[in-house]
């Protein structure tokens, strides 16, 4: 065991990027993101180890999130001196949720750290549907706005299906709506837009140069937000996917064969040291808030894994803020799209 965890390691490490012969899957203009190859001091610079060849590399979700966003910046600059416009974000935010007031305020962060200009409509927990949709509405029509995003989940009274519809195709930055999902799920048709924590799932393993192609990836959870589109993602990468969900029995006896592991569960510790196979590279998505504190956990037994996988995203700051990246990326799309600019090289 001792042996393939070493081998993985290296790798991990020294390989070139190996999904650069794949064509980009998405037909956006997304220079620097998708493309080129990152050199191997580049991949390793997103890889902490400390030199115990037993343990996993800790992926580093914020320092690929900050190259993303340096990337960004100057694309929003140049989109600014050229035509004098900025990409747009229009959030819709209903009800207290802790979890979804902090997710909001990272992304009107994140969208100020670019250039990107943000409005964030808030609504009371009580609001009607009518008040959402007469939200969605506004920003459809407002021409500065670029991308929308309306918060999830939205309290049982309102039907998310309804409003995700409204929300105009072009301006669909999260890719919920059916026409891009539905996009994704079908080969040769390009979505607008892909949902940004699938995106971000596929950037940290290209930019850590993990092989996807021909590889067993797993994927626990299917909804809509991260599960389903990461597992349609993988499928376009080449993965040979299989999925989990809430009434697999045994899911340790298929996880353990997966050479990718992806989590999307927002069940703390549910995946522990036996699900794992030797090497496995893991990335956790779960972001669950801890009660009575402003920590957030993941899926993934951290210190369990970390003595199986090769590779592992912690949380925080794995693939949550390279999640946020991506928005922001999409975000960008959809206004060159709006304006037909495209950077000049
Ligand atoms: N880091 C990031 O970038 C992002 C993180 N997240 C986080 O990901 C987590 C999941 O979010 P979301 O997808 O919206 O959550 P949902 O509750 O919508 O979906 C959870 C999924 O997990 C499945 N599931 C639940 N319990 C189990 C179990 N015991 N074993 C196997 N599968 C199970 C469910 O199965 P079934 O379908 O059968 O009900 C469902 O498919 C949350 O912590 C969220 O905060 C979300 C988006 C981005
Ligand atoms: N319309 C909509 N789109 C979403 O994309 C969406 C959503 N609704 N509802 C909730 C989930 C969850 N999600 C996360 C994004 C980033 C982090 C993230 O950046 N997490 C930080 C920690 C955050 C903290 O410190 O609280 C990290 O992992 O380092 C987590 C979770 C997007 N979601």
């Amino acid at each position: 065991m001792q042996g393939t965890l070493a081998l993985s390691w290296r790798i991990l490490a020294n390989k070139s990027f190996s999904s650069s012969s794949m064509t980009p899957l998405v037909c956006l203009d997304r220079p620097d993101i998708w493309c080129p190859a990152p050199s191997p001091s580049e991949v390793s610079s997103h890889l902490t180890h400390d030199y115990n060849e037993h343990t996993a590399a800790e992926i580093n979700g914020r320092s690929i999130a900050n190259e993303i966003k340096a990337t960004l910046a100057t694309q929003v600059s140049n989109m600014k001196n050229s035509i004098n416009k900025v990409p747009g974000l229009g959030v819709i935010l209903v009800g207290k949720r802790k979890d979804s007031r902090t997710f909001v305020r990272i992304k009107k962060k994140a969208c100020e750290q670019v250039g990107i200009a943000s409005v964030v409509t808030e609504l009371p927990d009580d609001c009607t549907e009518s008040e959402v949709l007469d939200a969605v509405s506004m920003l459809n029509h407002n021409e500065s706005i670029h991308g929308i995003l309306v918060q999830l989940p939205l309290p049982n009274h309102l039907c998310e299906e309804k409003i995700i519809n409204s929300v105009k195709v072009e301006k669909d930055v999260d890719g919920f709506h059916p026409v891009n999902m539905g996009n994704l799920a079908m080969r040769g048709r390009e979505p607008l837009f892909i949902p940004c924590a699938s995106l971000g799932c596929i950037e940290v393993l290209n930019r850590c140069s993990v092989e996807i192609l021909g590889k067993k990836a797993v994927v626990i959870g299917r909804s809509m937000i991260t599960g389903l589109p990461t597992s349609l993602l993988l499928q376009r990468h080449h993965a040979t996917v299989s999925v989990v969900h809430s009434f697999t029995k045994n899911p340790e006896e298929i996880t353990c064969e997966a050479d990718i592991l992806v989590s999307d569960v927002g069940v703390p510790n549910l995946v522990r040291s036996h699900w794992l196979k030797p090497g496995v590279v893991v990335i956790d998505m779960g972001s669950t808030l801890v009660k009575n504190s402003s920590d957030v956990c993941g899926d993934v037994c951290y210190e369990e894994a970390m003595h199986k996988a090769s590779a592992i995203t912690p949380v925080p700051g794995g693939v949550g803020p390279v999640t946020i990246s991506m928005l922001l990326s999409n975000t960008l799309e959809a206004a060159k799209r709006a304006y037909q600019w495209t950077q000049k090289s």
